[in-house]
């Protein structure tokens, strides 16, 4: 009988032969899928531009969430050069790629204009999905994480009392206290430095560099990369940026990412300090690891970037929603009294015992969307979804105001979207229903790239809800004419959105209340 026996030759050639075969039909299968099935829908462009001019001289949330309307879920726009952008605006689509398929789409896209103007290397939310950003994330989230936001508690705590104080000095500067405050707890904790005043010169480095930032991360940062010559088209640049040298913006963002850090190394090295996430990180240092100087002073600074504005718009809102809504305040204020009484602040162990704060805090977050859009994801391999072919390098964008202003009609939990109404996150027995829960999309995707800063964040905002409807009334400021100053919710365009300013009146709920507040 006819036998045939392999030598290690025949496998070798024959697992070639069987590994060509494969990488022949999986590039088949691309090109077939190419061809059978279409990109997502979204609007005609013009030939070469495509959809450009769209992106430049449009509000782009708006004119995002039209196309939403009218193609649906998932929106394709391509930009000059080819670039791709794909719009995902239903929880679905979200969940299905930036959730399950997070490994293929976890990478960021390039920000040409803030590579150009501020320096990307540095700030590792901003780094592809990739060796150097895993390692930095992980530094990052061993002091920020779940376990160890706890830790940081205490701070957030005690820096309520000067706010409070200030509100009590001068309310209607109350937009310039929040905003101090939320430098202050991010400063101590972060670098052990206490920011004194709202114009400190500790954080007017971080406000210019924001202001590079935002303006940096607009639509046309793209056409710099489609199209290089606009690199020396400054007229084309948003916002100031045209009028500024590219060696000033630099220096802004250098700044801001040594000046703390070297303020806080020279207090450590005179053993005049109090622990920090520096100086605790500084402490490990030792040869042959992976943690340097430089990977402390730049998460440090990302720290520092990406948890000030986005905790201050968040206690903005809040504010915001308590001067429009009274009744949702004396509701939470009457829960407080009930479960925490009159004669002491709350403290971040009585979360779980307020529920209807808790479910205020969740829909803060969902009323006013601090990242509409969350930042950009980039995919790193051709992919098929449903019927559509999504090309790898695609910009994928997670519209998520709009998840969150329309999401889940069908269970009734978010009609009504405009209204702040915390009820919706409350089961008939009292209890929180977080099947519903708007921190899945508020703090964006992926087991990898979620915000790496979600609950020393939560404990901020939260700590300055309760102790704010703990001592102060939030109203309408009444003109001279009497007559009620009308507010609403508007929210600033750009990456980071705040309420557009507004004025209302705040003022202590008691003189109980108030000696809570002074007294140390
Ligand atoms: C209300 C407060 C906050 C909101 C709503 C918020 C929201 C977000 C969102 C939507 C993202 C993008 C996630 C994605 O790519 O899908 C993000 C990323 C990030 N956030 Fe936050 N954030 C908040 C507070 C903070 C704080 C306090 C910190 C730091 C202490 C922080 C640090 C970060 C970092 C480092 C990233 C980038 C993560 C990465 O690319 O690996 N965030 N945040």
């Amino acid at each position: 009988m006819f036998q045939w026996q392999l030598n290690h030759l025949d496998i070798a050639v024959l697992a070639l032969c069987g590994l060509l075969l494969a990488l022949l039909r999986s590039s088949y299968n691309k090109r077939k899928l190419r061809t059978q099935i279409s990109l997502p829908p979204g609007p005609r462009g013009l030939p070469i531009l495509g959809n450009t001019l769209d992106m430049l001289w449009c509000d782009e949330q708006q004119a995002v969430t039209q196309w939403g309307k009218q193609y649906g879920d998932v929106v394709l726009i391509s930009l000059l050069g080819g670039r791709n952008v794909v719009y995902l605006n239903s929880p679905k689509a979200i969940n299905d790629l930036l959730e399950k398929r997070s490994r293929i789409y976890s990478d960021r896209p390039r920000f040409p204009l803030v590579a150009e103007t501020a320096g990307t290397s540095w700030n590792f939310g901003l780094t592809p999905y990739g060796e150097s950003w895993r390692l930095q994330r992980k530094i990052f989230v061993n002091k920020f994480g779940v376990q160890k936001a706890n830790e940081h508690t205490k701070f957030q705590e005690d820096s309520m009392k000067p706010l409070l104080r200030l509100l009590l000095q001068s309310p209607e500067q109350f937009l310039d206290h929040i905003e101090l405050h939320a430098n202050r707890v991010i400063m101590k904790v972060v670098y052990d430095i206490y920011v004194k005043f709202h114009e400190d010169e500790s954080v007017a480095s971080l406000r210019a560099a924001m202001q590079l930032f935002f303006e940096s991360t607009r639509p046309i940062s793209y056409l710099v990369e489609s199209l290089p010559i606009v690199k020396n088209l400054k007229f084309l640049w948003p916002g100031s940026l045209g009028r500024r040298s590219v060696a000033e913006m630099r220096r802004v963002t250098e700044q801001m990412v040594n000046s703390p850090f070297a303020a806080a190394k020279t207090r450590i090295d005179q053993g005049d300090y109090e622990p920090s996430y520096v100086s605790d990180l500084l402490g490990k240092l030792s040869t042959g690891s992976t943690l340097n100087e430089e990977v402390i002073r730049n998460t440090a600074a990302v720290a520092f970037q990406a948890g000030s504005d986005t905790t201050a718009a968040s206690s903005t809102a809040f504010v915001l929603a308590m001067t429009i809504y009274p009744e949702v305040q004396r509701k939470a204020q009457a829960e407080i009294d009930r479960v925490i009484g009159t004669d002491r602040l709350p403290t971040i162990q009585d979360k779980g015992d307020l529920p209807y704060i808790f479910a205020v805090y969740m829909e803060t977050l969902r009323w006013h969307t601090v990242l509409p859009q969350g930042v950009p994801h980039c995919l790193q391999e051709d992919d098929v979804y449903g019927n559509y072919f999504l090309p790898s390098g695609s910009i994928i964008v997670p519209n998520i105001w709009k998840v969150l202003m329309g999401i889940l009609h069908d269970s009734n939990a978010y009609t009504d979207p405009m209204t702040f109404k915390p009820e919706r996150y409350l089961s008939p027995d009292g209890t929180i229903d977080f099947s519903v829960d708007p921190r899945k999309y508020a703090f964006g995707f992926g087991r990898s790239r979620i915000c790496a800063g979600m609950h020393f964040g939560e404990n901020s905002v939260w700590i300055f809800i309760a102790r704010v409807l703990a001592t102060m009334s939030i109203s309408h400021k009444i003109d001279e004419l009497g007559r009620e100053i009308e507010v609403r919710l508007e929210p600033t365009p750009g990456l980071i959105s705040r309420p557009f300013p507004f004025q209302c009146a705040i003022t202590p709920r008691s003189n109980q209340a108030k000696d809570l507040i002074v007294k140390d």
